[in-house]
């Protein structure tokens, strides 16, 4: 029997990452940053919060001042004065003094410590009562409590989420190093794909996959870049290829990755300047007949005609690269959720399945229900909540057990 696969593990694909590198820098305002990878370490040039702040309302003490204090037997402290928000205290807090402080203000010298102001009463204009002790620095931010001067705050590689904003605004950078936003060339391949806006004869079937590869590509953090549709046929196909391989960091074709008469995909990639062919073929289902090439600098995938198939593929595997191209320097956790599975399901060995999967809510329960149907079908990715995992080294799950499923967006 002919083998037209070379079939390489998920694993072995996923560590092909390390072949390809980053795309260019650019700076940018921080505001305009929000989901970008940082390409530079960014140093904090200062202490935050560069001042002992008191984290509620009460009164700035020295903790010592306070020990034993309780209900039935108060710490009498003598009021120095108060601080206003934004001010530095022009006074110092000696053993036994308390000064007027409110969340946010600059503990006095000769403090460490904040009574919160319900734990206390004013006993006339110069003096209070403490019914509960603090210990050294309670209710107190300290001066390098964030961060301190010169330590790195956010390294390389990391994805700027809302919090990295924040906190480079914190710290009064208004401009940063990021990766640029990979590009991604789309090129749907089939002499029955058609235009969106046609009517498809008998036989024809509308480019599905170049419109959910392009928000696929946009939810990964990426630029879409859509070539149209080319037919079945190897000059023209190799034409397109060149065009998006000069425009783009990444190329996805889809369709035409398998073996049959007119799957050029594989022979058009082979016959491109410094190309390599590195993977023919994933043991995984959907998207077995996945080809990745190397073109120059850029991963080129072959991604299977199948709309189920070219998606699930993207998420599992395609994903992994175009992180890799953004500077992404850790891996981006899929978002699981824990379910109980409603049947029986097999699998075949040595082939890691995702299985499109409903999720319900059963009592306290979420119950996981495969939805079973071919790779062609659109509706059964519509229907789907997650997908489920079943290892190379699992035969199938049984009915009842708990199963953890990766939610799609
Ligand atoms: N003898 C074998 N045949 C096949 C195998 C195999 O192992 N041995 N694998 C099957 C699997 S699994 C898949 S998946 C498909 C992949 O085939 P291709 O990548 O060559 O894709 P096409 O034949 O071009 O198309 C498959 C299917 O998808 C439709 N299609 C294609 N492009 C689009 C698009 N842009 N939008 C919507 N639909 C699209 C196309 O019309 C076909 O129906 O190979 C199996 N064969
Ligand atoms: O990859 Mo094919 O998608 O199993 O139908």
């Amino acid at each position: 029997m002919t083998s037209f696969f070379k079939v390489k593990s998920l694993d072995e694909v996923l560590g092909m990452t390390q072949l390809f590198s980053p795309v260019g820098i650019e700076e940018l305002h921080t505001r305009d940053a929000f989901s970008r990878v940082l390409a530079k370490d960014l140093i904090s040039g200062e202490n935050l919060p560069g001042f002992r702040r008191s984290c509620m309302d009460g009164y700035a003490v020295s903790a010592a001042s306070t020990f034993g204090a309780s209900e039935s037997g108060p710490a009498w402290l003598t009021l120095k004065g108060a601080i206003a928000m934004g001010d530095i205290p022009d006074f110092k807090l000696a053993p036994g003094e308390a000064a007027r402080i409110s969340t946010g203000g600059m503990l006095p010298a000769g403090a460490d410590a904040v009574v919160m102001v319900e734990h206390t009463e004013a006993v006339d204009e110069q003096s209070i009562e403490i019914y509960k002790s603090v210990a050294p620095l309670q209710h107190v931010i300290d001066v390098t409590e964030d961060f301190a001067k010169g330590q790195t705050v956010i390294e390389k590689g990391r994805l700027m989420r809302p919090q990295e904003i924040g906190l480079a605004a914190g710290l009064g950078h208004t401009r940063i190093r990021t990766y640029q936003v990979p590009k991604v060339g789309i090129i749907s391949t089939g002499d029955e794909v058609i235009p969106v806006d046609k009517t498809p004869e008998p036989g024809m079937v509308r480019d599905i996959n170049s419109y959910s590869l392009s928000a696929l590509v946009t939810q990964a953090g990426g630029e879409p870049v859509r070539y149209g549709i080319v037919k079945d046929d190897p000059r023209a196909l190799k034409s397109m290829c060149k065009k998006a391989l000069a425009h783009t960091d990444m190329v996805l074709l889809s369709g035409g990755s398998s073996v049959g008469t007119r799957d050029y995909t594989v022979e058009v990639l082979s016959d491109l300047p410094d190309t390599d062919i590195l993977v023919h073929g994933i043991s995984v289902s959907p998207g077995k007949p996945t080809i990745l090439a190397k073109s120059g600098h850029i991963p080129v995938w072959g991604l299977p005609g199948q709309v189920v198939s070219a998606m699930v593929v993207f998420q599992m595997v395609v994903t992994a690269f175009l992180h890799r191209l953004r500077g992404l320097s850790r891996p981006v956790f899929p978002v699981k959720t824990s379910a109980r599975l409603s049947r029986n399901l097999a699998s075949s060995q040595g082939r890691r399945d995702f299985v499109r999967v409903v999720l319900e809510q059963e009592g306290h329960e979420l119950v996981a229900r495969p939805i079973l149907g071919k790779s062609g079908l659109i509706r059964t990715m519509v229907q789907a909540d997650g997908l489920l995992e079943i290892g190379e080294h699992v035969e199938g799950l049984e009915k009842g057990s708990m199963v953890d499923i990766i939610l799609l967006k």
